[in-house]
């Protein structure tokens, strides 16, 4: 389906969009210049944010909708016309949350489970939530943006993929090597899909929820594909993405939602994955600083669009290096033919 002004202005409880561009490059338009956005755009590199943040646990933040909704204005505002896109600001871990894993955020140690998933066992204590009363927050926080927003930029809703989840859930916390989740792969495969497959679910209801309450695009991270090889990503991560997708797409036609809902995957480092993801009904590829246009765009099977991917320490390079460096990812990306949303290759 083509987009339209129409279309996304039908909802006539929210705002007019003033500016489309994010979304209609996802729905295939080449944009000249292309939108941009950037992953963790609201986040610790604005003073704004560490002010909030000295104020409030993390996690409180992510619960109280007055406040993700400002820490979600903050870069709109300070960058005011430069951004194309807002993401409402919460994490992937809230969904472990609500399956009954308590997760902490310590200071400058990030994400910690104190019980972390130990053996197949554990998966019993996992509850499947009501995610539309238990993640209710999210989806105030996302009505309550849309409407502050004002039409200035559509805003993007978020989940974690299931593998980068599970991960999460058993190495309890970031990992270098994510040793514990994968010999879960290997020791209980079969377990380790029931995992999987509870995730997917509630990751569905989770993202159509996001798009009922108002988020015009979604986009799944799925931040520790690269650490599995191509083989066991295609069993144990690709598979669980299809699912989500179908049911995502589904799901909105049984809500009657007719426009199309741009869905975008980030799969970092899945680089031999990139035909397989491109055949799963998405319109988005986000691609890593690992990434090259060219070599991407020769290994997808439709015309979609590419999101990407400046390194982000190419920030810590002088002005005019990063004019140069951009302007090279931009000619680089010009030259795939491809529709292009700009952003960094990974997280600020
Ligand atoms: C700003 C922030 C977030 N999460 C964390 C922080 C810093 C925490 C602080 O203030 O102390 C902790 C926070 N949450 C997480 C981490 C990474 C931990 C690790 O090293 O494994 C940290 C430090 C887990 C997480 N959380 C997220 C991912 C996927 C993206 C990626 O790969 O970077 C991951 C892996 C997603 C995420 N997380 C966040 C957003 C919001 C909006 C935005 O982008 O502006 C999003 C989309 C917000």
């Amino acid at each position: 389906m083509t987009f339209t002004e129409t279309n996304l202005s039908s909802n006539k409880a929210y705002p007019r969009m003033l500016n489309t561009n994010y979304l209609k490059a996802a729905l295939g338009e080449v944009i000249c210049p292309p939108p941009v956005w950037v992953m963790r755009q609201a986040g610790r590199y604005l003073p704004e944010f560490r002010e909030v943040r000295e104020k409030y646990d993390f996690f409180k933040v992510c619960q109280t909708p007055e406040l993700a909704c400002q820490i979600t204005l903050q870069p709109i505002d300070r960058y005011d016309g430069l951004l194309d896109a807002a993401i409402i600001f919460s994490d992937i871990l809230v969904i472990p949350q609500a399956m009954g894993m308590e997760v902490q955020m310590l200071p400058s140690k990030g994400p910690h489970f104190p019980c972390p998933l130990i053996s197949p066992e554990d998966l019993n204590k996992l509850r499947m939530p009501v995610v539309k009363d238990v993640l209710s927050y999210v989806f105030e926080a996302i009505t309550l943006t849309r409407h502050r927003l004002n039409g200035r930029v559509p805003l993007i809703g978020f989940s974690g993929a299931p593998w980068t989840l599970m991960a999460y859930m058993i190495e309890g916390g970031g990992s270098k090597t994510f040793s514990k989740a994968k010999a879960w792969l290997y020791r209980y495969p079969s377990e380790s899909k029931q995992l999987l497959a509870k995730l997917s679910s509630v990751i569905a209801d989770y993202i159509v929820e996001q798009v009922l309450a108002g988020a015009q695009a979604i986009q799944l991270f799925d931040s520790w594909a690269g650490e599995l090889s191509p083989k066991l990503y295609k069993e144990f991560g690709i598979p669980f993405l299809e699912e989500i997708v179908t049911v995502f797409r589904k799901k909105l036609i049984d809500a009657q939602i007719t426009e199309r809902i741009p869905l975008t995957l980030f799969c970092k480092g899945a680089h031999s994955s990139l035909k397989d993801l491109s055949d799963l009904d998405i319109d988005v590829l986000g691609l890593d600083y690992t990434m090259e246009a060219i070599e991407a765009s020769k290994n997808i099977t439709k015309r979609i669009c590419l999101q990407g991917n400046l390194d982000p320490c190419a920030l810590f390079a002088e002005t005019e290096t990063l004019k140069e460096l951009t302007n090279e990812n931009l000619k680089e990306f010009d030259s795939v033919g491809l529709p292009h949303i700009v952003n960094l290759g990974h997280g600020m």
